[in-house]
């Protein structure tokens, strides 16, 4: 049933300031399964390290460690040469994956041609205006004489998507594929890649922002702090009952539908704010949260266990652990 798993996953970059190098480590140990027919959302703040995974699944990037294998329909290994059209991915701006020197025909009878997908001019104008039609662009074969500025956004990642299922994909990596678009047309682009997820039985990874899309559109989530996976578990486990204090702070940061404010502003100036861009990655093996987290305690500083809440669900968390006791009289747990 596996058809794409990532297993102890590490990039580190090398930084230059100055005269000095440094190294820093973007993905730090992050393993998952992606299965046909299920989405698995990689949530995070700017610089967490979800487009760094992305971009090593894609084959954009070489993993410092770990790794990264595809399995096929008939169950076996998806070898080098189909890898690049078994994991296809959609990008956050749509009309930067384009080149506005094609039409859109072209953009979908490259992917054709090259993955063997069709042949002869007249089955190649059939799949492309097949494809355009099951992202809603229609008539496909008005739609496939455009170039990319003659299309909205949302209509642009529509032909991205297609272009992402020409060659036959079965796992989709959709990187902030909505971050970009009008608010108004999101939740239709998010509803396409659903419906298209069914008909085909397509593994997804989900990387957003959006801790209200993860939970709608994903059956698992990935919580990434600073290059680490510090809560997974079934998208409800997750976001309604948060076990590390990193996910409980950006679920408050989302914003309330009512007033539009976030907690974070509420929670501004107590130090509790969650951390943006300016938190690079750290190789510390403490707690990498603990710097911000309202609840650290000094035995945050060493090695974090896994904590089980549930049913997979799971958090690096010393709130929870039997050790902690004597930082916390009342019981670790009793912090939360
Ligand atoms: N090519 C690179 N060279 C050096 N550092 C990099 C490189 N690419 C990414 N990084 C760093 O790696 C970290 C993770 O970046 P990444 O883009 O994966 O985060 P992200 O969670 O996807 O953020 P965003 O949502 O803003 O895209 C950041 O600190 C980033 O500055």
């Amino acid at each position: 049933m596996t058809t794409l798993e990532v297993r102890d996953l590490v990039k580190d970059f090398s930084v230059r300031s100055g005269f000095r190098h440094s190294r820093l480590r973007a993905v730090d140990h992050v393993s998952f399964t992606l299965a046909p027919g299920r989405t698995v959302a990689l949530v995070g703040e700017s610089g967490s390290g979800k487009s760094t995974v992305a971009r090593m699944i894609a084959r954009l990037e070489k993993p410092t460690a770990g790794t990264i294998e595809a399995e096929g329909p008939d169950g076996r290994r998806v070898d080098d040469r189909s890898y690049r059209h078994h994991v296809q991915m959609v990008f956050q701006d749509p009309f930067a994956s384009l080149n506005p020197f094609h039409t859109i025909e072209h953009h979908l009878v490259r992917p054709l041609k090259l993955h063997g997908r069709a042949k002869g001019k007249d089955e190649l104008r059939q799949q492309v205006e097949q494809l355009l039609e099951r992202v809603n662009l229609t008539p496909g074969a008005s739609v496939a004489q455009r170039r990319p500025h003659e299309l909205s956004g949302g209509q642009r990642q529509r032909v991205a998507i297609a272009r992402a299922l020409a060659p036959g994909a079965q796992v989709v990596i959709a990187d902030e594929p909505v971050s970009m678009l009008d608010v108004s047309i999101r939740l239709g682009v998010l509803n396409l890649l659903a419906r298209l997820q069914r008909e085909d039985r397509l593994a997804v990874l989900y990387i957003t922002h959006d801790l209200a899309t993860a939970r709608h559109f994903s059956d698992e989530i990935l919580v990434m702090y600073r290059g680490r996976v510090v809560e997974r578990g079934a998208a409800d486990d997750v976001i309604l009952r948060s076990r590390h204090p990193y996910t409980r702070l950006l679920a408050s940061a989302a914003p309330d539908p009512e007033s539009g404010r976030g907690r974070a502003e509420l929670l501004a100036g107590t130090g509790a704010e969650p951390a943006g861009a300016g938190s690079p990655p750290t190789t510390d093996s403490g707690c990498t949260f603990r710097d911000r987290c309202p609840r650290a305690m000094d035995i945050c500083s060493r090695p974090v266990p896994d904590h089980t809440a549930g049913d997979g669900h799971t958090a690096k968390c010393w709130l929870y652990a039997d050790e902690a006791k004597d930082a916390c009289p009342a019981g670790p747990a009793a912090r939360v």
